[in-house]
């Protein structure tokens, strides 16, 4: 796996997504290398989960390209891009309440390839066993989803993308509504997920959370990336603390 460290995994080439007369994706080129984590940063309506739905197959762009391991995937949808190793978590948690926190991740479990065909249920159940453990979740496995706090929930989402085994993982907003623990274990998950040689790509408002996460930054406003490169960096560019702060960016 680390050999592929750095190879694209998942990317964008020339995106545009148009919502009547706006341009929410104005045109962005964005790579997610295997083994490494990428951050998309930007103020409200800079079109960075219009970018994700674009990525994951939830919309479809007016324009530009998306390439899922080499493969071009822009016109297939979100089943087939699951399929072929995309996972996402979601800004608005979407969990069975019904069901039990085991059972929703089971059901990222048995999106992957080949489980119905081959019968694997067992398997299936221990991708579902090991990704509560990654996350800490084995004592609440039992529990209606629905009657956990936020925090577990955002937990259990990730526990769900990640029984599929995913290749690429996007992630939005991961930590909203954790407490500090749940953060510190989240992104220690991240990381050691992104040493498995899997690539990860979040949009994230917290500086704090970014730099302690991400290799590489993309900024965006008004649709188009602002800037591009190494965290600190980016981080520190006039550009994206004048966008950040809420100014007009106008470079
Ligand atoms: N379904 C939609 N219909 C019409 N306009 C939309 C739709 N989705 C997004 N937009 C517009 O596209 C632009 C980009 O929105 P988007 O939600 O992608 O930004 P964002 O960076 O994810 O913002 P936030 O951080 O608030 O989630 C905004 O002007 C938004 O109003």
């Amino acid at each position: 796996m680390n050999g592929e460290r750095g190879t694209a995994r998942l990317t964008a080439r020339g995106l545009v997504r148009r919502y009547g007369g706006i341009e929410a994706v104005a045109g962005v080129d964005l790579t997610a290398p295997a083994g490494r984590v990428t951050a998309l940063i930007g103020p409200n309506g800079a079109g960075k989960s219009t970018l994700f739905d674009c990525l994951a197959g939830t919309a479809r762009p007016d324009a530009g390209l998306v390439l899922l391991g080499g493969r071009d995937v822009t016109r297939l949808p979100v089943h087939e891009r699951v399929r072929l190793g995309l996972a996402r978590t979601f800004q608005q948690i979407a969990v069975f309440p019904r069901l039990s926190v085991a059972e929703n991740v089971r059901v990222g479990a048995e999106q992957r390839p080949g489980t119905r065909r081959h019968r694997e249920a067992g398997a299936a159940a221990e991708r579902t066993a090991r990704a509560l453990a990654v996350l800490g979740l084995d004592a609440l496995a039992a529990e209606p989803a629905g009657e956990q706090p936020t925090g577990v929930l955002r937990l259990v989402e990730l526990a769900r993308a990640l029984a599929g085994e995913p290749r690429v993982l996007l992630l939005d907003e991961p930590a909203a509504g954790l407490d500090s623990a749940q953060t510190a274990r989240l992104v220690t998950v991240l990381r050691g997920l992104a040493d498995t040689g899997m690539a990860l790509l979040l949009v994230e408002h917290d500086p704090d959370l970014v730099t302690e996460l991400a290799d590489t930054v993309y900024a965006m406003a008004d649709g188009r990336m602002v800037a591009t490169g190494p965290t600190a960096t980016v981080l520190a560019d006039p550009r994206v603390t004048r966008a950040w702060g809420g100014a007009e960016v106008t470079g």
